[in-house]
């Protein structure tokens, strides 16, 4: 097993199992949210976050979702790779709500970093020198950066077009499971995905609001807190141990986000600052 250390990366997702082309892979699971609640957490954010909003248009609609918060999910762990990558996320119709899904675009291994392209061209670290990078060889299946020891991954989809599932969709996915959730939007969606999920169980989520989206989503989740390791097929490695929380020149909500041993001014300067504002774009 190939763990990559790279300062620049942080975090990321690699397979533990074979994947076929076209198989689903991860769910970027976050928040669904209007324009202006994405401008609302844009000001409110430390920089570094932004680019856990993902923006998709859907139905004619721009929306973002949003995966700042750690959740213990997988998708938002998944790093950029315009060159040489072997997924593609798309928007997944289930019963008039969108999901970010990511799916095979080639065969995967076992050991295989997992990646997409961003899509925006301009993000910093694709003009960086790799210099600094480091490469470690691990034979731990880590899945450091969860909050739960246990952690599962099944595959199965049911397509009926790239962009469509229609109802009775089975998505196995790594994520957290949120019960009700609300969002600033002025349109209702309403879904019954079930969905098997590793991560945390948030059960209610709330982010302020005037509008309802509910979820009701049946769980079949390995993310509880028992500590059972279980062999995952998605899982993440992480180089990231130090966290912004510990610098004090940063502000900001942050979510106890973890970076690798980049400082944050670096990050800030380089790299998250040149982000602002670029976000991915998804059309449906
Ligand atoms: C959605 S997060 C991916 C997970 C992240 N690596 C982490 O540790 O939380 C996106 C961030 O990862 C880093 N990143 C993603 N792809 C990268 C790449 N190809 N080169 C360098 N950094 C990358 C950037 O710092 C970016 O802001």
């Amino acid at each position: 097993m190939t763990n990559l250390k790279n300062h620049l990366l942080g975090r990321g997702v690699f397979s533990s199992s074979h994947y076929r082309k076209e198989d689903f892979l991860v769910e970027y699971r976050g928040d669904i949210i209007t324009k202006e609640e994405c401008e609302r957490r844009r000001r409110l954010y430390h920089n570094a976050l932004e680019v856990f909003l993902f923006q998709l248009l859907f139905n004619g609609r721009l929306l973002w979702v949003d995966a700042a918060r750690e959740d213990g999910s997988l998708g938002r762990l998944i790093n950029d790779n315009h060159i040489n990558t072997n997924s593609k996320m798309k928007i997944i119709n289930v019963d008039r709500k969108p999901y970010l899904c990511l799916f095979a675009t080639k065969d995967i291994s076992p050991g295989q970093e997992i990646t997409y392209n961003y899509d925006v061209s301009e993000w910093p670290w694709r003009n960086k020198v790799t210099s600094d990078t480091e490469i470690q060889t691990s034979t731990s299946l880590s899945c450091a950066g969860q909050k739960t020891g246990t952690q599962k991954c099944c595959s199965s989809k049911r397509v009926t077009s790239d962009t469509e599932i229609q109802t009775s969709t089975s998505l196995s996915c790594a994520g957290d499971n949120t019960g009700t959730q609300k969002v600033t939007s002025d349109t209702e969606i309403q879904t019954s995905t079930s969905l098997s999920c590793a991560g945390e169980n948030g059960g209610t989520q709330k982010v302020t609001s005037d509008t309802e989206i509910q979820t009701s989503t049946s769980l079949s989740c390995a993310g509880d807190n028992t500590g059972t390791q279980k062999i995952c097929k998605l899982y993440v490695i992480s180089v990231a141990v130090s966290s912004l929380d510990k610098c004090a020149s940063c502000s900001g909500p942050y979510n106890a986000f973890k970076w690798v041993r980049v400082k944050c001014k670096i990050i800030l300067k380089s790299s998250e600052n040149y982000a602002r504002r670029k976000t991915k774009t998804m059309v449906s």
